[in-house]
């Protein structure tokens, strides 16, 4: 039979579980007494590099030349500025209250002109030379079976990063990690029949020109180029003429993790906006526990 409780009320019961009345207090409550530690001037040896907050989520809206055109996401942002050996610490609180300014100013808007508009004015309110942000997110787009049209959503893990710096300007970059299918060409090659073949992963990560501001959507070149060097793509939605492309499209154009990440620097090299680029290729290998990797970068 159950046990029947006879509830105290809600102090009762916090009283029950440890809680105690509150001390004397003597410190100061109000802002201007209180002592502030972190402006302390005095030589504290080192220059911090980067001193800030990460992990802060966010949602976030961004847009997309492939569909939907404009979604909301959840991001999560790392903001970060120098400090002088001279100071004790940063104004933490000040990295939250300016992206506050930006969400209820109608939504955090995800794009490099907002980013810029963002750094500059978060160097200024902690009274710094510079300021960095990092934007991580999903970004999902739309994608049609090859056969039967039928649509789903994929997505992909996509990263800006702006870096302001008074007096020199800024400076931007991203990066993409996709999945798509890998056939292994050797396996093609020595076997009688079928090839093994797996799901991998290419990271990209590009520096823009000075004179890039988003006239093309930079996710979907970079995913472009990821997924149409790759033996198939990846689909949500596959009915059987569907799987049956998909299936002999990764058999004729099979790919070596090598083979990924020259093809893919390829298409890098032909983007005008891509000042210099690192290109990752992680295949989760079917016939091994273990995954294939290769990287290479380039400065143009
Ligand atoms: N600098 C610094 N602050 C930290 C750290 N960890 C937490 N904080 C918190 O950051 C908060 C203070 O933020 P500040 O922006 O300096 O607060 P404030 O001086 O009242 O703010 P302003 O009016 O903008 O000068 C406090 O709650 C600190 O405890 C840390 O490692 N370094």
């Amino acid at each position: 039979m159950t046990r029947k409780i006879e509830l105290p009320p809600k102090k009762e019961r916090h009283k029950l579980f440890g809680s105690v009345e509150p001390g004397l207090k003597l410190k100061p409550t109000e802002k201007e007494k209180m002592p502030d530690l972190q402006n302390t001037k005095k030589d504290f040896l080192f220059t911090i590099d980067a001193v800030g907050i990460s992990n802060v989520k966010q949602p976030i809206i961004i847009e997309s030349e492939l569909e939907p055109n404009q979604q909301t996401t959840i991001a999560t942002f790392k903001m970060t500025s120098k400090i002088s050996y001279d100071a004790k610490g940063t104004n933490m609180s000040r990295f939250t209250e300016q992206l506050e300014t930006y969400r209820q100013n109608g939504g955090f808007i995800l794009s490099i002109k907002n980013l810029y508009d963002f750094t500059k004015e978060l160097a200024e309110r902690l009274k710094q030379k510079d300021a960095s942000i990092e934007v991580t997110f999903p970004w999902f787009y739309e994608r049609k079976g090859p056969s039967s049209q039928l649509t789903g959503l994929n997505h992909s893990e996509a990263k800006l990063t702006v870096h302001y710096e008074e007096g020199i300007g800024f400076s931007s970059s991203a990066s993409l990690t996709c999945a798509v299918t890998t056939l292994c060409p050797c396996s093609k090659e020595i076997s009688e029949y079928s090839a093994h073949n797996q799901r991998g992963y290419v990271t990209m990560n590009v520096e823009f020109t000075e004179d890039y501001h988003e006239e093309v959507d930079w996710k979907k070149a970079l995913l472009e180029a990821a997924e149409t060097n790759a033996s198939a793509m990846i689909h949500p939605v596959l009915k059987r003429p569907d799987e049956k492309m998909v299936t002999e499209t990764a058999y004729e154009n099979p790919r070596f993790v090598e083979d990924m990440v020259r093809l893919v620097a390829a298409d890098l090299y032909e983007l005008s906006f891509v000042k210099a680029f690192q290109v990752e290729c992680r295949n989760e290998e079917s016939i091994h526990l273990h995954d294939a990797i290769a990287s290479l970068s380039y400065r143009k």
